[in-house]
């Protein structure tokens, strides 16, 4: 199967002289269409760098990284935004919502930026929050508020779902919910999701599993059975 990324000794370099800090090192791995990645790793493992170099929001000191045949290391600042809008959905930890819009105008804001947006209520509906839609995000619990974030994430139709610690603000019931959504929407719309977290217990729900130390590759594992979310334990 062709890839659908492939990162070829990347390196990311922060800082000059005696405070240079590699926070990546040469990183290799790849990644099939339709699969669901986690990259495991201790804090300060350089997994939000990585993250952050495959979302187009930084770019890479050296080497490659080839995302569906674009290659991001040759974009300069407009085409990286391009890519952003059009190819990727972002999740963080803290959900990032706008306060002062609705539930649905949160997730039609993002919508409005790509040109083959999902239906901004239908994206609401598959998280359950349809009937939430006019409340403002202040209105909603912290899981909610993370489902808007997915939703608003989906709802641009994106190649690739990234999301960085996406349950660390949640209690382990709604963590669940949450990682049951990702699940979901690779297994449904075969595309990719790489979720970055330091819990390694959440690994089996992973179709592969990326674990970085001290900025390098540290092991890369195929899973041909990953467990539901529903049957994990952590
Ligand atoms: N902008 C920056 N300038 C300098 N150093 C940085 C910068 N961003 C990250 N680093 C350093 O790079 C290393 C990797 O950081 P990164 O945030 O990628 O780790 P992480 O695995 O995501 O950690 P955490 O789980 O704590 O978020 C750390 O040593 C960090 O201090």
């Amino acid at each position: 199967m062709t890839n659908f990324i492939s990162v070829k000794n990347e390196t990311k370099t922060y800082g000059k002289g005696s405070n240079t800090v590699n926070a990546n090192q040469d990183v290799n791995f790849e990644i099939v269409p339709g699969e669901l990645t986690i990259i495991l790793g201790a804090s300060g493992a350089g997994k939000s760098t990585l993250l952050n170099i495959l979302g187009g929001m930084d770019k890479a000191t050296s080497g490659s990284v080839n995302i569906n045949g674009l290659e991001l290391t040759t974009l300069n600042v407009k085409g990286l935004t391009k890519y952003r809008r059009q190819k990727v959905g972002f999740v963080f930890q803290f959900y990032n919502l706008v306060q002062n819009l609705t539930t649905l105008e949160n997730v039609e804001l993002a919508a409005e930026i790509t040109s083959h947006p999902l239906d901004a209520k239908k994206a609401l509906d598959s998280v359950g929050l349809k009937s939430r839609m006019n409340n403002f995000p202040a209105q909603l619990s912290g899981g909610e508020q993370q489902r808007v974030s997915i939703a608003r994430a989906i709802a641009k139709n994106p190649d690739l779902l990234l999301a960085d610690e996406p349950t660390g603000a949640l209690d382990y019931k709604t963590g669940k919910k949450i990682l049951k959504l990702f699940q979901d929407f690779t297994q449904q719309s075969h595309k990719n999701v790489i979720i970055v977290t330091h819990n390694s217990l959440i690994k089996k729900m992973a179709d592969h599993v990326i674990e970085i130390t001290d900025g390098k590759i540290k092991s890369d594992t195929l899973n041909p059975n990953p467990t539901p979310v529903e049957e994990l334990e952590w």
